[in-house]
């Protein structure tokens, strides 16, 4: 059986990858992302994902290496990880609101082949009032995650809609995730 390594630090994709029953260790990616300029948001994630899994699997050849990456875009504005609690403030406000769509790449790597996919998902969030936008940035929870906030953690009355996979904006698309996985372990046995 070929050892599958999780090119992550995200406690949500190990959280959704281990109720796969696939079994994996975790290495966290610690590489350099470089976003390319130009690209549309569905091949910017996967190409984050891409470097995430490369950079791990230089270090470890033939194991099955999984990377991915999430962002969050309103339009054509790109919202990643909040640099601080002010940044947090502005994409919550932005967001409060609106429907806009979370992107996660994924990406697969045994060696030299790879095989990428990106799953989308669009929100709809009711508006959020500055009293909850304070308190939910005091609980610490948004400084980790892209576009500053948690589905897993909002309360639901602020979610107005979600079309799509949930766990698309958790940060790892399980079903389509297992179709792929599948589908490379015929490529590479
Ligand atoms: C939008 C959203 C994001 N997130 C998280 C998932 C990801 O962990 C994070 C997006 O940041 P990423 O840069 O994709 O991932 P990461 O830095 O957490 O982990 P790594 O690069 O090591 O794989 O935001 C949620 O948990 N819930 C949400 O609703």
């Amino acid at each position: 059986m070929i050892p599958v390594i999780l090119a992550s630090g995200s406690p949500r994709r190990k959280e959704l990858l281990a109720t796969t029953n696939i079994p994996f260790t975790i290495i966290n990616s610690a590489v350099d992302e470089v976003e390319k300029p130009g690209l549309a948001p569905s091949d910017l994630v996967q190409d984050l994902a891409s470097q995430k899994a490369a950079a791990v699997a230089e270090q470890y050849p033939n194991h099955i290496i999984i990377g991915a990456d999430t962002l969050v875009f309103l339009g054509a504005e790109r919202f990643g990880k909040p640099k601080d609690e002010h940044d947090a403030c502005r994409m919550l406000t932005a967001l409060s609101g609106t429907t806009h769509s979370v992107y996660t790449g994924v990406v697969l790597r045994y060696n030299q082949q790879s095989y990428g996919f990106t799953a989308c998902t669009n929100i709809s969030f009711n508006q959020f009032d500055d009293d909850f936008i304070d308190q939910y940035i005091a609980s610490g929870s948004p400084m980790d995650k892209a576009g500053s906030y948690g589905i897993q953690d909002l309360p639901p009355a602020l979610i107005a809609k979600i079309d799509g996979e949930f766990d698309t904006v958790m940060g790892f698309p399980r079903e389509a995730f297992k179709t792929a996985y599948d589908d490379f372990l015929k490529t590479i046995i």
